[in-house]
């Protein structure tokens, strides 16, 4: 066999010595240039090196692929393999088909004066890669280079028999089908060059589909199988609409419709195959119904895309079909070739023909190349390519890398035909690298078409879908497709190659389209892309939610930040309100203490309570033991005051005490906001006691007096003098001043200095003493004094001035004051200092000076803050001053009068009653025991004020 590297005729150039019959001759020398992409460097001629006598192209035996394992059911690469027609001097001859001797035999013109002259422009160097040529006519014109290409899965030889391929290209397909895996076949390659030769044969060389359903119905040699195979099989073609469409014609049936969904077509009908003989007739019997025509290219060419589905289906011996994974398809299609019309000379209907099978052919290939951009860059959009034929829309899986398929190349090795042959390696060279996945998965495919298949006995021989929809929105997809893609290469393929395959009076597909259509296939590709669009919004979904997760751990932690602030605000406001609580419980308590203890005499008040003039008038007039008690209750509302005056005359000092407790009891009872007066007669003293209407005031005076705290009790208002019994007299008096500011054992002396609170200090007080004494005191206003002190020590001082009286004397009085010498009785007196008005006349001897303390130390008499009697003076101004006070003694210091109290009371064992109500007593409803205990304070305290008034 002679090598079809070797040109007959041509000259040896330099033969080696050790094959002086074997020549080798380099067409097209290489060159410098610059090599074309996926193009790999030039190698010499695969048996130029070779200085043995040419052998064969390798055998079976020597082929590795016979030894190769079986595809990778994982993932895989696209299988190419090239198959070289054989330069025939015969090829112009007319074609027959030994194996089907039904197709028809047609009168091509013979090219028989060119066939001895033909020259190979393809070398196989190994068998993975050939080198092509280009003619010498071409080389010179163009410039064209020789092309190498490499990295087929096989590459076969023009000898290399049918029984070869099918073992190294069919045989692996075939066995993975009968193990229930799916495959399918390809024959891509321009017209003529083999294709159909490739895929049916002839009778004496039959092509894969023969020899596969030979090895399909081959005896396993399994004895014991439990399975039984069932083998169906479809064919239909996918042809040409009068030019213009698409139509698919089921060769296995007459009439029937059927159409195509996506993938699916429906309506096939699916035959039976049980054995070869039966197999080999059905695809007889479809190959005559398959539409072919004689061209300049070829007298046989096929003017259709005929597709051959095979299934096989599993059944056990129970008769249980076996599951839809069982099903396995094998799918073979023979395309029409691409074709020139230079060299086809198709004219009428067989140029409509010419121009599908060329925009068939092209969109297969576009398909192929942009599944194998994006796999190479998936950032590069898998384009929609398979919606442009009804063919690639029928192996969109495939095409889509989803299933695996096999393509087997076939070319034409003539020089004449270097253009085909090289536009076909060059298109195909980067499917080589094409890679398929999921090819694991079952193939429902098959069970589709099963589940669709319809009756044989029903359908109909042959179907013409003319009515079908889709060819004429496919031919429009198509152009828009074909459009979109001739910006790059495919543009440059386009016009290099396949418009010199088109007829001349072909249409070539409009590149404008209507807004209208564009829209269509934008929603077909939205349709398209739903898969896609799918994955993009679960992964945005995905990315929201850990979004959403992330900002929810955020707020949950400011929310929790939030709930222990919130937490510590309330505590702190309950320790707020708790201290407020703890204060204002203090405060009381403190008041409370300072009310009822007798060493006390602070009388503190809240801040919002108004100052009140408060003034204690205090007279003793013992000759009459008269105790005039004065309870004015004054309100806010002047109408409402209250005046509650008690008179009362008594003849012994006990009527006094108890009489001056009652009255006082009965007008504290009555308003605690009263003022209160005491005029006390006891014999020729007179007693004046006023209270302030605050209720501290009357606390305070209550308890110095009647050792008992009142200051909760308030008498109603528009009480009577019946309510009280003791009163004699209740009125209204509108003269109200507001309490506050009373101050701490203090009072207001004329000229003396006050801080805020009317606090005069300790010799402030002294020298108002002494003012007083001196009777220079003027001043108008004086605070409430403890009216338990003043009174005692009033009661002193005017026990001690009665006593003096007849040594007084108005010249003894200091700054030619006047004093009353009138009066029968000394009359002591306390009052405010409104009310108080010590007269600059009046007299004031040294004989008249009260002795306001006997002879102790001055310290146990002195008069602290509060000891303030030295502002008595005769409440009226036209009184006498009751003061006769000698100038010529010795100015002593006041003793504080709650010293001399606590002095006395402790002499009295009072303490422990003191104590006792010192302490949580507040809030609680007094019991009668309480009050007998304070009348026996009050009892106490009387007895004290009643032995001054006796000392
Ligand atoms: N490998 C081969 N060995 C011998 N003869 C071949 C071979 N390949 C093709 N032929 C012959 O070439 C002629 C054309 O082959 P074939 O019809 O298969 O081409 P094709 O690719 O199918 O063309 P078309 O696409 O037009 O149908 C046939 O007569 C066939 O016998």
């Amino acid at each position: 066999m002679q090598s079809p590297a070797v040109k007959k005729g041509a000259e040896p150039q330099s033969p080696p010595s050790t094959c002086p019959y074997s020549v080798t001759v380099r067409r097209n020398p290489h060159r410098t240039a610059r090599p074309t992409p996926k193009r790999t460097a030039a190698l010499p001629p695969f048996h130029s090196r070779n200085t043995d006598p040419i052998s064969e192209f390798p055998t079976q035996e020597d082929l590795p692929s016979t030894k190769e394992t079986p595809p990778s059911s994982e993932s895989e690469d696209l299988k190419v393999f090239l198959r070289i027609r054989p330069l025939n001097s015969k090829s112009a001859s007319l074609k027959t088909v030994s194996g089907f001797s039904s197709k028809k035999k047609a009168s091509p013109k013979p090219r028989d004066n060119q066939l001895n002259k033909s020259v190979s422009c393809i070398v196989v160097n190994d068998p993975r890669s050939v080198t092509v040529s280009p003619p010498t006519a071409l080389r010179d014109a163009r410039r064209t280079k020789t092309e190498s290409y490499q990295g087929f899965s096989r590459v076969f030889a023009p000898e290399t028999s049918q029984g070869q391929v099918y073992e190294m290209m069919m045989k692996p397909l075939v066995e993975d089908f009968i193990k229930g895996k799916s495959g399918m076949l390809v024959a891509l390659g321009p017209t003529g060059s083999g294709k159909t030769h490739t895929v049916f044969g002839c009778p004496r060389d039959p092509g894969m589909v023969p020899l596969a359903l030979r090895h399909m119905f081959q005896p396993t040699g399994e004895v014991h199988s439990t399975l039984s195979r069932s083998f169906y099989i479809t064919i239909f073609e996918i042809s040409s609409e009068r030019g213009k469409g698409e139509k698919i014609l089921d060769l296995l049936s007459d009439g029937t419709d059927i159409s195509i969904y996506q993938s699916t077509i429906k309506g096939l009908q699916e035959m039976v195959i049980s054995n070869v003989a039966q197999a080999e007739s059905v695809i007889a019997s479809a190959m005559l119904k398959r539409s072919t025509a004689m061209t300049k290219a070829n007298s046989q060419s096929s003017r259709s895309q005929c597709i051959i589905n095979i299934r096989l289906d599993t059944q056990n011996f129970e008769g249980q079909s076996g599951t839809l994974s069982d099903s396995a398809v094998l799918t073979i299609i023979d395309l029409a070739g691409a074709e020139r019309e230079k060299n086809t000379g198709l004219q009428g209907k067989r140029l409509g023909e010419s121009s599908f099978i060329n925009n068939t052919s092209m969109v297969f290939g576009l398909c192929l190349r942009s599944l194998f951009e994006h796999q190479r860059n998936p950032k590069k959009p898998l384009q929609k390519h398979f919606q442009s034929s009804l063919l690639t829309r029928y192996l969109r899986e495939h095409l889509e890398g989803k299933k695996r398929m096999s393509l087997i190349l076939t070319v034409k090795s003539e020089e004449e035909d270097y253009t085909d042959t090289s536009f076909v390696l060059r298109q195909a060279s980067p499917y080589m690298q094409i890679k398929f996945t999921g090819n694991t998965q079952p193939d429902l495919l098959g069970a589709k078409r099963q589940s669709q298949a319809l009756a044989r006995s029903d359908q109909a021989k042959r179907l013409k879908v003319g009515h079908f929809t889709g060819p004429k929105a496919d031919r429009k997809g198509f152009e828009t497709e074909t459009g979109r893609q001739l910006d790059e290469e495919g543009a440059a393929i386009f016009k290099e190659n396949i418009e010199e395959s088109l007829p001349q009076n072909a249409q070539v597909p409009a590149l404008d389209v209507k807004e209208k259509e564009k829209e269509k296939e934008k929603e077909k590709e939205k349709d398209d892309d739903a898969p896609c669009n799918i994955n993009e919004s679960q992964r945005s979904t995905q990315i929201m939610q850990n979004f959403a997760k992330v900002i929810w751990n955020v707020l949950k932690e400011y929310k929790s930040k939030l709930k222990e602030a919130d937490n510590e605000i309330d505590n702190l406001r309950g320790n707020m309100d708790f201290e407020k609580a703890r204060r204002l419980e203090l405060e009381k308590e403190i008041l409370y203490l300072k009310t009822n203890c007798s060493c006390s005499k602070k009388i503190s008040v809240d801040s919002d309570l108004v100052e009140v003039d408060t003034y204690v008038e205090f007279s003793a007039e013992r000759s009459q033991k008269k105790v005039d008690i004065t309870c004015i209750a004054e309100e806010t509302n002047p109408t409402d005051n209250l005046i509650c005056h008690t008179s009362q005359f008594i003849d012994s000092e006990s009527e006094f005490n108890s009489s001056a407790e009652h009255n006082l009891e009965t007008c504290l009872q009555s308003d605690c906001n009263a003022r209160f007066t005491i005029s006390q007669m006891v014999g020729d003293s007179r007693m004046n006691a006023s209270l302030p209407e605050s209720s501290a005031g009357f606390d305070n005076y209550s308890s110095c007096l009647r050792d008992s705290a009142r200051d909760d009790e308030q008498v109603p208002e528009g009480v009577t003098s019946a309510d009280n019994p003791g009163s004699n007299t209740i009125k209204k008096d509108k003269t109200m001043e507001p309490t506050s500011a009373l101050t701490d054992r203090s009072c207001y002396f004329p000229g003396a200095s006050h801080d805020k609170h009317g606090l005069v200090e300790q010799k402030e007080i002294d020298s108002s003493i002494k003012l007083v004494e001196s009777g220079s005191i003027q001043n108008d206003q004086v605070p409430f004094a403890t009216i338990a002190d003043e009174a005692s020590i009033l009661l002193q001082s005017s026990q001690k001035e009665h006593e003096q009286k007849t040594e007084s004397s108005p010249d003894n009085m200091p700054n030619g004051k006047n004093v009353d010498h009138s009066s029968e009785a000394p009359k002591l007196a306390v009052s405010p200092i409104s009310s108080i008005n010590i007269k600059d006349d009046c007299p004031q001897s040294e004989a008249g000076k009260p002795k306001l303390h006997n002879n102790e130390t001055e310290d146990e008499k002195a008069c602290d803050a509060n000891g303030s009697m030295g502002y008595m003076e005769q409440k009226d101004d036209t009184k006498p001053c009751p003061l006769r006070l000698n100038n010529t003694k010795p100015k002593r210091r006041l003793m504080p009068a709650s010293t001399v109290l606590l002095r006395d009371m402790r002499l009295l064992d009072l303490e422990d009653e003191f104590d006792t109500r010192s302490k949580g007593r507040r809030g609680r409803k007094k019991t009668d025991a309480e009050e007998n205990q304070r009348t026996q304070g009050s009892t106490n305290l009387l007895r004290l004020l009643k032995s001054n008034l006796h000392r």
